[in-house]
């Protein structure tokens, strides 16, 4: 068959979603779906009662209640009457003539039988008529008591559906787009709906569409599965009505018949199943976009901690090189530190092979007022000076020696040069002691100390090396840590007395 070549299903969207409701239905005990089907039922006879009432009149539909019971819509109809006329305005000329009732209706109360031959020819007419128009049939007994009045309602309602084509102007051939399964699903939709919240309705909606994929999927494969060994035997079928026994016309008609709802059935059960398709299709290529896109997330979370670890490394590793480094500045300050050590001792050996007691000779200029010509220096030399003397056999010259000798123009500063070095031996802990001698006026206490107006350029020894002290604890202080303390005496026949008295006393020690 045409519909095993082109691979399409032997079920229908519609029949997963009707199963997988009636599923849910009988899951849910409390669901009365006979009063539903019957509910839905009768509207669809008030809708086709409606729909005929409105196209033959009020007066011509008077036996045909709006909305008529089972037996009401059969009683209306039977005589054909209305379906034909009906039929005529749908399509005119369909049934050439009409068997009108001979008598008025009025006077024959409801249920009462007409002839015979009006209901042959009107049904029979009608049924061929819209057989050919390719509209579901139905029998003629449906309109007897006891029929079915589904089938006749089927019937009309495919009629206005024909109906409604053409007057939207149809074009081409009109397919019947009526499902006899429709009602049921319908019902089976609003018994399903008919206890639940509205808040519920989502999640159920959601609950019911993954049980129709999963179902469907399942039909899909046991389709498979079922049809490669023989897919001639592939049949297009919807329910299990068997097919019926009937009288050799009504069968061919109703072949015929079959024929067009089950084709209509497989186009439209092929339309659904395409939308289907496309729908998983759909759904397949998000799910893979959703695998590729975790698999670049699991690939960036994986880059990202392997460049975390790389990082850490790095910095264990930097970390490793500075302790390193710091090791080794430490170890090269203390090497330093031993060096400066040594280099002072090798400072203050070099102090003592200069001599451990050294003395200098200075000369002060004359005061103003004081005549040149009575200089005693004869001349000075390096070490050396020369002094003229007086003797009763004439001038005398004597020279004397000393560490060095500064003559009338030294300055302060370089008198004090040749202490530093020994001032700053104090500082590494030896002893140095350094003292002016001679006679008054001589300059003791000008090198020493300074003149009575101090400069910067007229400070002595004192200030100086007390400055330079100052300056070397003061660059130390990182490493050592000295504490300084001065002294003033002043020993003057055979006394020593402490200059640095405040109170007013004056203090005096005795000599020793
Ligand atoms: N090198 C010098 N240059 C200029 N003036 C000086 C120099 N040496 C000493 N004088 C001056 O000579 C004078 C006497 O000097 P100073 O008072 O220092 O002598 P002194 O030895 O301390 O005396 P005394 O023992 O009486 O205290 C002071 O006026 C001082 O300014």
């Amino acid at each position: 068959m045409a519909a095993a070549a082109e691979g399409a299903f032997s079920f229908s969207v519609a029949s997963v979603v009707e199963d997988v409701l009636q599923q849910h239905g009988n899951r849910h005990r409390e669901l009365d779906l006979e009063s539903r089907r019957a509910e839905e039922a009768a509207s669809r006879r008030y809708e086709a009662a409606g729909w005929l009432r409105k196209m033959v009149g009020v007066v011509a539909a008077k036996d045909l209640p709006a909305e008529p019971s089972e037996e009401e819509f059969r009683l209306g109809l039977r005589s054909g009457i209305i379906l034909c006329n009906v039929l005529n305005k749908v399509q005119p000329g369909a049934v050439p003539k009409v068997v009108e009732s001979p008598c008025d209706a009025a006077l024959i109360p409801d249920g009462a039988a007409l002839s015979a031959f009006q209901y042959f020819e009107n049904v029979r007419n009608f049924l061929v008529a819209i057989q050919e128009l390719g509209i579901p049939t139905l029998e003629a007994s449906d309109l007897e008591q006891g029929g079915k009045t589904t089938r006749v309602v089927n019937s009309v309602l495919a009629l206005k559906s024909y109906c409604d084509w053409k007057q939207s102007g149809g074009n081409g051939v009109w397919k019947f787009g009526g499902n006899s399964s429709s009602p049921s699903l319908s019902m089976l939709v609003r018994a399903v709906l008919l206890d639940k919240k509205p808040e519920e309705v989502p999640t159920l909606v959601e609950s019911v569409l993954s049980k129709v994929v999963e179902e469907f999927e399942q039909r899909i494969s046991s389709q498979y599965e079922t049809a490669k060994p023989a897919p001639r035997e592939m049949t297009i079928s919807h329910g299990n009505k068997p097919p019926t026994k009937s009288t050799f016309g009504d069968r061919k008609m109703e072949d015929k018949n079959a024929n067009t709802i089950q084709k209509e059935r497989f186009q439209k059960s092929c339309i659904s199943d395409e939308e289907s398709k496309r729908q998983l299709l759909k759904q397949k290529m998000i799910f893979d976009q959703q695998q590729r896109d975790i698999l670049d997330l699991k690939n960036t979370i994986h880059t990202t901690k392997a460049g975390m670890k790389f990082m850490q490394m790095k910095f264990q590793e930097e970390f490793h090189n500075l302790g390193l480094h710091i090791h080794g500045l430490a170890h090269a300050a203390s090497g330093y530190h031993r060096v400066l050590e040594e280099n002072r001792k090798l400072y203050n050996q070099v102090q003592d092979l200069k001599g451990s007691i050294r003395v200098y000779c200075r000369v002060r200029p004359f005061l103003s007022g004081q005549p040149n010509s009575l200089s005693t220096v004869d001349h000075i030399e390096d070490g050396n000076i020369t002094i003229n003397t007086p003797s009763r056999h004439g001038k005398g010259r004597k020279s004397f020696c000393f560490n060095k000798v500064f003559g009338p123009s030294a300055t302060q500063a370089e008198v004090f040069s040749d202490m530093q070095p020994l001032v700053r031996s104090v500082l590494d802990g030896y002893n140095v002691c350094i003292f002016a001698y001679g006679q008054t006026g001589s300059g003791k206490t000008y090198t020493m100390t300074g003149p009575r107006e101090l400069t910067e350029k007229s400070r002595g020894v004192n200030y100086r090396a007390l400055g330079d002290l100052f300056i070397i604890a003061d660059q130390r202080k990182d490493t050592l840590c000295y504490d300084v303390s001065v002294q003033m005496i002043e020993i003057y026949n055979e006394q020593v007395r402490d200059l640095l008295v405040t109170d007013g006393t004056n203090k005096r020690y005795p000599f020793f």
